[in-house]
């Protein structure tokens, strides 16, 4: 089974004990390894009561483990107890956040995360009420307030001390609400880490407890750790659990705004055993060649036989972005002219496919671009990352936990779905009575308990079936709609009608298994970490301050940390394909990314 490994992956396939760090490039099989090892361990360990510990970033990095333990390893047994197969984060509320938190925050009960991805905040009680910046803030390793949203989202300037040293008032007051609101039991998922590491230094016997039930652990996509994460990994290690794997790709790094720190796991890996893996075996050697010179590898090797040799030579075409004169309201570069020139390359995009013998799905061909670039492409109004682009407004956040649980129940997530609508449709009911109200879990049980379960769901069914499709529709026409038949329950939604001509599907869309906009995946670099197509077609905006090319004329070791996870991003985006790679810049900077890239 493990016969067609390569050596490096045998490393860590028979890698046994102690601490190591395994550093691989694009494509070159870090998931299958962790795949491979894991099901080595099952197979010849007794394992009865200290299990694996497999971690990971995301849900979907965790699925994609379990499936090729099944798929291409065989496994058969579930991964349970005494084995944790998750993310990180999930592990760290399992294991210490949920149980010890209120050792740290002073609530009487266990706490309870909100915010993102459990729920909308929605507290804000006045218009510079500090409790509404809950789900905007964490602290971090010295216990110093730090943004978790974007610069806008805050009413004002972040400067941490004013003139005199203080801590500035406006940052203070959300100390003190933080404070508040932990004693009341709320976190959210960047405090849950944070208090799990003030846990585990306080109360020694529970980091040991902790490292006892584990004999190794493995966590995938290590590059993604931030400090805190690091801090907890390093006091279970300190505690007693000495068998650490940590495999990432330092240059994929693109979670800087979860604080993530590719210079953590570098740190690591100057510390503990190495293993390398630069062995790709997804893209076409012409591809590989194309992205070394963003790549920390010295060569990056293309190893699967049918793909390296693949002819297609990456590309790079111009487009015109939109201009204006300068401190003019007259367009030099039209919006559609400019469209129109997009127009052009999805032609010239799909035709290369075509030629190619790819078929135009959403399993083979991507159109991805940068998540925080106005998407004027493709005729997508609007980006649904852009802060200034929300279409949710204070005091009616519970519209968007209503809308995108609508969304999710329709396209099979009921369980999230249905705790979505649960949530928002009683803060649409109790909101207009009292606009500090927010619901809680404790609140849903006190309704459940009051009117029998029976009651409770027949009411919330009456008005979930009553909501129209999400499906095809904008957020706008489906406000509307909603709110001309919920009119004879006197319940209004509110947004913010400039930003509400976008598709529901496009906004919370997964892209795979929903919203059929576009016939092939068209998405975020972000939203494609960790996939492989056919052909990727790479739209890159130009935003003020974030000029590629005078970042691709400098040494990449002096841009500063943003411009650096901008290049990552880009990284990204262009080692996701198998064959056919394509990029499209602003028309002026063809020549330096040729210069730079062939
Ligand atoms: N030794 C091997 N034999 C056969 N297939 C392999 C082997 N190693 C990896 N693969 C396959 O190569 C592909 C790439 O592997 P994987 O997705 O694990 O790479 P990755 O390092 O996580 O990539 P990235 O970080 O760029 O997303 C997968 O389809 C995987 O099943």
């Amino acid at each position: 089974m493990y016969s067609h490994l390569s050596d490096s992956q045998k490393e860590i396939l028979n890698y046994d004990a102690g601490c190591v760090v395994v550093k691989a490039c694009p494509g070159s099989g870090k998931t299958y390894s962790v795949a491979a090892r894991m099901s080595k361990l099952l197979a010849q360990k007794k394992f009865r009561h200290k299990g694996i510990a497999a971690l990971s970033f995301t849900n979907v990095a965790c699925e994609e483990i379990a499936d090729k333990l099944i798929v291409d390893f065989d496994v058969k047994q579930k991964i349970g107890y005494p084995h944790f197969l998750g993310t990180l984060d999930s592990f760290i509320n399992q294991y210490i956040f949920m149980p010890y938190g209120h050792l740290v925050m002073g609530c009487k009960q266990r706490p309870e995360l909100v915010g993102e991805p459990y729920s909308t905040w929605s507290i804000n009680r006045y218009e510079r009420d500090p409790h509404q910046y809950f789900d905007k803030t964490t602290f971090d390793l010295n216990d110093n307030l730090i943004m978790i949203a974007p610069h806008q989202a805050f009413h004002f300037k972040w400067i941490y001390l004013n003139k005199s040293g203080e801590i500035n008032g406006n940052i203070q007051n959300i100390i003190n609400s933080k404070n508040d609101l932990f004693k009341v039991g709320y976190a959210n998922q960047s405090d849950a880490n944070y208090i799990a590491l003030k846990i585990l230094q306080k109360y020694p016997l529970v980091a040991q407890n902790i490292a006892n039930q584990f004999e190794y652990f493995i966590i995938d996509e290590a590059q993604d750790t931030n400090d805190i994460q690091m801090g907890i990994i390093d006091a279970l290690n300190n505690s007693g659990a000495g068998n650490f794997m940590l495999i990432g790709d330092r240059d994929q790094s693109i979670f800087e705004w979860n604080n993530a720190r590719p210079e953590l796991f570098d740190e690591k890996y100057n510390q503990w055993g190495k293993i390398e893996l630069n062995e790709n075996r997804r893209s076409s050697e012409n591809i590989c060649r194309f992205i070394n010179f963003l790549s920390s590898f010295d060569r990056i090797k293309a190893v699967t036989k049918s793909i390296a040799t693949y002819d297609y030579v990456p590309s790079i075409v111009g487009y015109k972005p939109e201009k204006k004169k300068r401190g003019t309201q007259n367009w030099i570069v039209t919006p559609e002219e400019s469209k129109s020139s997009f127009d052009k390359i999805m032609c010239l995009f799909c035709a290369t496919c075509e030629e190619n013998g790819i078929e135009i799905n959403k399993d083979n061909v991507a159109i991805l671009y940068r998540g925080q670039s106005k998407s004027q492409f493709l005729g997508v109004q609007r980006d649904k990352f852009e802060f200034s682009s929300n279409p949710w407004l204070p005091n009616n956040y519970h519209v968007k936990d209503i809308v995108k649980g609508k969304h999710l129940y329709e396209n099979g997530e009921f369980k999230e779905g249905y705790r979505l609508l649960e949530k928002g449709i009683i803060e649409a009911i109790n909101k207009p009575k009292n606009n500090t109200f927010y619901c809680t879990n404790s609140f849903i049980q006190l309704l459940i308990d009051n009117n029998g379960i029976k009651e409770h769901r027949d009411n919330l069914f009456e008005l979930i079936e009553l909501m129209p499709t999400t499906k095809k529709k904008t957020l706008n026409e489906w406000i509307n709609e909603t709110n001309t038949l919920f009119s004879k329950f006197k319940i209004k939604f509110q947004i913010e009608i400039d930003n509400g001509n976008i598709q529901i599907d496009e906004l919370f869309g997964n892209n795979m298994n929903h919203g059929d906009v576009h016939p092939f995946y068209f998405g975020t670099v972000h939203s494609a970490k960790g996939k492989t197509f056919e052909a990727v077609l790479l739209l890159l905006g130009k935003k003020a301050g974030m000029n590629y090319v005078n970042m691709l004329s400098r040494d990449f070791s002096t841009l500063k940390p943003a411009y650096q996870e901008e290049l990552r991003i880009v990284y990204v985006g262009m080692t996701r394909p198998r064959k056919v790679l394509m990029l499209a810049v602003p028309e002026d900077d063809v020549n330096e990314w040729k210069t730079k890239l062939n």
